[in-house]
């Protein structure tokens, strides 16, 4: 956990932020030093009780507190949420957003030309501080700030600085959206598994702890090839085999690769729209 606690305030409290906060707060961040602003109350209640933050339905008086801003509305919101906040003075404020698809230099019009900005691309697995955030820094960004933003998504994950805005993108296909997909393949074997008579505790089990282990052993083999670990799994002639084919046939790559070439699509698009 970094030693420069700063305030930091979320805009927007919902899935991704709850996700940070939580991996935050687990980490050792101080949670008098994070402030939610969000319309509804629920969530905010939510995240006072469980994780023992400030909260508020003033996202002016959050920004105004914050040195730190995280902006974590949809990307269809951002520009009338940052219209007020425009207004405001946010000399010396770092400003991070977390919203897909939209630019830093769009997020820097919204903000009356605020250019000290961090595009993040996170994921909701830091809710575990097991998130994988791709980070990039406008030139504006000083040293610290840059060092503080890259503490801050570290503190829930791994980080992935790039050099360019345009890796914001392929984050967002290799790891913003890609724990859905692991869901679906996991969905569709709970169904697999419904199918063979599979009873839904036992396949949830079995499927968890197959997926766990897998990432592990990824994980922790790094001198390994994923081909290698499949391969280890599957023997001649075997069950594996068999199972594995039928996948490969029914052209699993090229599904996954056109998945996340639309994933980085529709991000282009949404960076026009928004
Ligand atoms: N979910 C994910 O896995 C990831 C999401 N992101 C990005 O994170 C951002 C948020 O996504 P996510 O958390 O999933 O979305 P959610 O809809 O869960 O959260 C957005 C929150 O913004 C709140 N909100 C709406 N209007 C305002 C306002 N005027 N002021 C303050 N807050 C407002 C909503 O409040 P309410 O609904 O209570 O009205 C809601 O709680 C998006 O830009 C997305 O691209 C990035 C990486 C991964
Ligand atoms: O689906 C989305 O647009 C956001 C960005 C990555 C994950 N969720």
């Amino acid at each position: 956990m970094t030693k420069d606690i700063r305030t930091v305030a979320f805009i927007g409290a919902g899935n991704m932020s709850r996700s940070i906060i939580a991996g935050l707060v687990a980490g050792g961040y101080p949670a008098e030093r994070i402030i939610a602003s969000n319309p509804s109350q629920g969530k905010l209640d939510a995240l006072a009780a469980d994780y023992g933050i400030r909260t508020g339905n003033d996202n002016l008086a959050a920004v105004a507190e914050a040195d730190v801003v995280v902006m974590a509305v949809k990307p269809q919101l951002m520009a009338d949420v940052c219209a007020p906040i425009a207004a405001l003075d946010l000399a010396g404020k770092l400003v991070i957003s977390i919203a897909a698809g939209v630019t830093c230099e769009r997020l820097s019009q919204y903000l009356g030309g605020h250019q000290a900005l961090v595009r993040t691309m996170p994921n909701t697995p830091s809710m575990l501080g097991l998130g994988m955030t791709g980070l990039y820094a406008s030139d504006a960004v000083g040293e610290a700030d840059r060092a503080f933003a890259g503490h801050l998504m570290a503190a829930v994950g791994e980080i992935l600085w790039l050099d360019s805005e345009a890796g914001i993108d392929q984050v967002i296909a290799c790891a913003g959206s890609s724990p859905a997909y692991f869901f679906l393949f996991m969905e569709a074997m709970e169904q697999g598994a419904a199918a063979l008579g599979v009873k839904p505790e036992d396949a949830r089990l079995m499927i968890q702890q197959a997926a766990i282990g897998a990432a592990q052993m990824v994980r922790h083999n790094p001198q390994l090839s994923l081909a290698e670990l499949r391969a280890q799994v599957t023997s001649k002639g075997g069950t594996t085999h068999e199972a594995v084919q039928t996948l490969e046939q029914q052209g699993l790559r090229d599904s996954v690769q056109d998945a996340m070439q639309a994933a980085v699509r529709r991000a282009q698009e949404m960076a026009k729209e928004f």
